[in-house]
């Protein structure tokens, strides 16, 4: 048979795949046509992977809303919402919606799972049960000194390398933000987790090049796991023996899993009793040594952002009356006011993980808004609709104003602060690491400010930030000077 007998079987083929990919589109397209949203998402994954990858996720999110309605199409099979009171219902500790395969995008290990990546709720409120005591601080005393510990060595590196002093003839040496607060926050988090900090403080280094290593594939992973065809292939267990992290890697993730795996041997190899760390605590609660390394490894992927301004004089007047400890404790920090509207209000207008974190329609649907959601279909949080939300949170919900908590009474307060809280997840999968969060922010707000007086190096030159499901900002170049306030 020569090649032109061949030629009709060819387009046989080609005319077949074409049209099986036709009508796999429109099927994908016609199971939610009800749900408004922009129309390429509508039947193909084109629309998610650009918001993904073009570092502007959040500002494409944020007017779906506004756009669409409370529930607007993402994907052939994704939703969004911007509704708080739907959001919890998903994710209340009795709802029977699980998580959806989105979280396979942030495994690295073949076999076992973190917390964050347990989708069958009760594998995971069983792991969770185990893992919280550990979390919480209930079990781990040290947990606030290991803050205050890093905290201390944060000021430290400022003076040392980066303070200006006024009318001194000193090189001035612009600190940049967005350099120093990811050193903190990996010293803080591997204090906790691993009992002794890695040093970038002392360095002023990403010694591992960890921080630097996830924001260069935070683009790709976030498309990764928004289009469910790739997850499926790059997450299988193959694919993450072939292209994951390895413990035998020199940098990275790779390196940060030996040194993980290497202490958690240790704490397992010893005796518990004694072990007043978060690893002694997984393990008393019957975690598993591998289970313990993956979830150690998971809690580097945290961050944490700042804020300033009237706070100085709250602050002024709180040490005057002499109620504020040097450094200040978590509990003293959540009776200052201003303080807390200023942590809440940068929470809100910057919520710093905006990703996915869909859950899975039930098999027997469910309607939300008046629109019916086959089972299987995921739903995830809007949180920058929700965030910039006239209804909850004002008329001028865009800008950056603590002052909205403190002029609400006390029920919208609470009920805005309810909502901002969202950022964190909600129900059984709320963010196990949320004390800790707010542990770190009250003292890092608090201590830098009453040491120091922060401004912006170059107004003109602004901030670089992408959104990739997480906030990456670049060049946030300040003077740091001795505050007059506090000397
Ligand atoms: C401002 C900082 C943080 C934010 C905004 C944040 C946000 C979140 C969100 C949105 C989730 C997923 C919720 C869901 O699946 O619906 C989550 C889960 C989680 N986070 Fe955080 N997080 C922060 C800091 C931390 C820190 C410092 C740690 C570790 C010490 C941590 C540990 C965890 C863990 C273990 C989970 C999984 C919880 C579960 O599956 O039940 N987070 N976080």
């Amino acid at each position: 048979m020569g090649l032109i007998a061949l030629g009709p079987i060819f387009t046989a083929i080609f005319s077949l795949v074409v049209a099986y990919f036709i009508s796999l589109t429109f099927s994908g397209w016609y199971r939610l046509r009800h749900i408004p949203g922009p129309l390429l998402a509508s039947f193909s994954y084109l629309w998610l992977g650009y918001s993904g990858w073009s570092g502007k996720q959040y500002d494409i999110h944020k007017v779906l809303a506004e756009k669409y309605g409370p529930l607007v199409r993402l994907g052939p099979n994704e939703v969004s919402t911007d509704d708080p009171e739907t959001i919890r219902r998903i994710s209340n500790a009795k709802s029977a919606y699980p998580r959806s395969g989105w979280y396979d995008g942030a495994r690295f290990h073949p076999d076992t799972d973190a917390l964050f990546t347990m989708t069958d709720p009760v594998r995971h409120d069983k792991q969770k049960a185990k893992a919280s005591h550990g979390y919480s601080g209930r079990e781990t005393p040290g947990l606030e000194s290991a803050v205050d510990e890093q905290l201390s060595n944060l000021i430290g590196l400022i003076r040392r390398k980066y303070l200006h002093k006024s009318g001194g003839r000193s090189k001035m040496v612009p600190l940049d933000l967005a350099e120093a607060i990811p050193l903190f926050t990996l010293d803080v988090i591997s204090r906790i987790a691993l009992g002794k900090e890695f040093g970038c403080l002392e360095a002023d280094k990403d010694i591992h090049g960890f921080y630097h290593l996830v924001e260069s594939h935070m683009p790709a992973m976030n498309v990764l796991g928004d289009v469910p065809w790739a997850r499926r292939i790059v997450f299988s267990t193959l694919g993450i023996k072939l292209l994951g992290p390895k413990p035998t890697d020199k940098t990275g993730l790779g390196l940060m899993m030996k040194m993980t795996n290497d202490e958690v041997r240790k704490r397992y190899s010893g005796d518990v009793e004694g072990l007043t760390d978060m690893l002694g605590s997984f393990r008393r609660h019957g975690l598993t040594e591998v289970q313990c390394q993956t979830e150690a490894l998971f809690m580097f992927v945290a961050a944490t952002p700042v804020a300033y301004q009237r706070l100085k004089t709250e602050m002024k007047n709180a040490i005057e009356s002499g109620i504020i400890s040097s450094p200040i404790t978590a509990a003293e920090a959540r009776t200052l006011p201003y303080l807390q509207a200023v942590l809440y209000e940068g929470l809100r207008i910057r919520p710093s993980a905006t990703a996915s974190f869909s859950k899975q329609v039930p098999p027997e649907g469910d309607t939300i808004h008046g629109h019916f959601l086959p089972g299987g279909t995921t739903i995830g949080p809007n949180l920058p609709s929700l965030m910039r939300s006239k209804s909850l949170f004002g008329e001028d919900s865009d800008i950056f104003r603590p002052e909205r908590f403190l002029e609400a009474d006390e029920a919208t307060r609470t009920e805005m602060q309810r909502n901002v809280e969202l950022v964190f997840g909600y129900g059984r999968w709320m963010c196990a690491g949320k004390a800790i969060a707010f542990i770190e922010l009250n003292k890092v707000l608090f201590e830098l400010l009453r040491q120091f007086d922060f401004q912006i190096l170059d107004p003109k030159a602004g901030i670089t930030c992408f959104s990739h499901g997480a906030w990456m900002d670049k060049d946030i170049f300040v003077t740091a000077t001795e505050s007059d306030m506090f000397a």
